[in-house]
């Protein structure tokens, strides 16, 4: 006789994919950001970045900040349009949730190989996340503030409506896993160089960065 067990839903095959997608990026991260090194540490700022200057080429967006934090943090913000909010009726889950968290045929040639140098161009926010230990986002959007944290790539909550806002923008803060990584110390000249090279051949684009890690009495140093 047929078995009386239900066929598993789509939601349930979709929770699998997701942690499969985590483990394959935690298992082998140099197949997605080349190294567990330095390169491979500054790779997830480029990845998060990508996204915002993508959203500034499409021409929504004229402010890029990336922020190194004291406790070892990056943020990087955009005053685009917001990454969508709207939640997916089957699935249950928001855009901004899928964004972050399925591991989407990358690179450029499609699957998995992808010319390290090149990035993910614009997909890899999902491997930024399964790397870090927490990674918080904030999109302004639709007249308020969503908001959603993650650990090691798993939400902790579906994404919350916050406070009212009329702006519209994406903020992403990421604390990269310590046990990943040689070194989870961000260079600020290495950042700042890969972002002066992007803004040459981007005329117009403006990325700002500033190093709070170097707080001394005259406040933090701020270059554009
Ligand atoms: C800092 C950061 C990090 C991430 C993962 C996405 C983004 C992002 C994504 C977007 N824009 C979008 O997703 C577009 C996509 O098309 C609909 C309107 O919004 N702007 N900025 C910014």
């Amino acid at each position: 006789a047929p078995s009386s067990r239900p066929a598993p839903d789509n939601y349930g095959a979709e929770a699998i994919q997701v942690l499969e997608g985590l483990e394959a990026v935690r298992k082998r991260p140099g197949m997605y950001i080349g190294s567990t090194g330095p390169r491979g540490l500054h790779h997830l700022v480029y990845e998060i970045v990508d996204n915002a200057v993508d959203e500034a080429l499409a021409g929504y967006c004229d402010d890029i900040q990336v922020t190194i934090l004291g406790d070892g943090g990056v943020r990087v913000y955009d005053n685009g349009r917001g990454i969508p909010v709207d939640m997916h009726p089957v699935e249950k889950k928001s855009t901004v949730e899928v964004v972050l968290t399925i591991l989407h045929a990358g690179g450029k040639f499609g699957g998995g190989g992808y010319a390290v140098s090149g990035g993910l161009h614009g997909v890899g926010s999902s491997v930024v996340n399964a790397l870090s230990h927490r990674l918080e986002v904030d999109v302004e959007r639709q007249g308020s503030h969503w908001t959603m944290s993650f650990h090691d790539g798993v939400p902790d909550a579906p994404l919350a409506q916050g406070a009212s806002s009329d702006a519209t923008g994406t903020t992403v803060t990421f604390w990269p896993n310590g046990d990943i990584f040689e070194t989870v110390e961000f260079d600020y000249e290495t950042l700042r160089t890969r972002f002066q090279q992007m803004a040459f051949l981007n005329k117009g684009l403006r990325i700002q960065i500033t190093d709070e890690r170097e707080l001394d009495d005259e406040g933090a140093s701020r270059h554009e």
